[in-house]
């Protein structure tokens, strides 16, 4: 099964999410930035180059908060969410065409890839 790490960035009550950009997968909808875990790596370093890849930012992996596997169409994915630190809040997208700095009670109000609403409650409960 492939292995996504999601970045869970929370600063002072509020979560970064990304959308995924015309032409993509899963075009329009939110997520944690993130993506494939190589298999030369750990979770931590993929996180933290998929952020400076992604994000134009450095990253500090800090822990694995909590996992959630999705059957999509093309195969299941693990999504590993890995909260972290950001070394800025104002990303340079490369990948996607917007981003939000979004209060956690708000997160389900965005549309969500489905994999990452079970991992978007489990936020909203423990840092909500
Ligand atoms: N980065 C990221 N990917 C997610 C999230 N939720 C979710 O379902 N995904 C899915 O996990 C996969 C992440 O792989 P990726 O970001 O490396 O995307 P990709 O287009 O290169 O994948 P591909 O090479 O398999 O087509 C995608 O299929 C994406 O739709 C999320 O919160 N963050």
């Amino acid at each position: 099964m492939k292995h996504v790490a999601a970045a869970l960035a929370i600063k002072e009550g509020r979560i970064l999410l990304t959308r995924r950009a015309p032409g993509q997968q899963l075009e329009g909808l939110w997520e944690f930035p993130g993506g494939k875990q190589e298999p030369t790596e750990t979770i931590e370093q993929c996180i933290e180059r998929e952020i400076r890849e992604e994000l134009s930012l450095s990253c500090t992996a800090k822990h694995v908060f909590t996992e959630s596997i999705y059957r999509y169409e093309g195969g299941a994915i693990k999504l590993i969410g890995v909260l972290v630190e950001l070394s800025q809040e104002e990303p340079e997208l490369t990948v996607h065409d917007r981003f939000a700095w979004v209060p956690l009670a708000d997160m389900l109000s965005y549309e969500l890839a489905p994999a990452d609403i079970p991992i978007a409650k489990e936020v909203i409960n423990a840092y909500g």
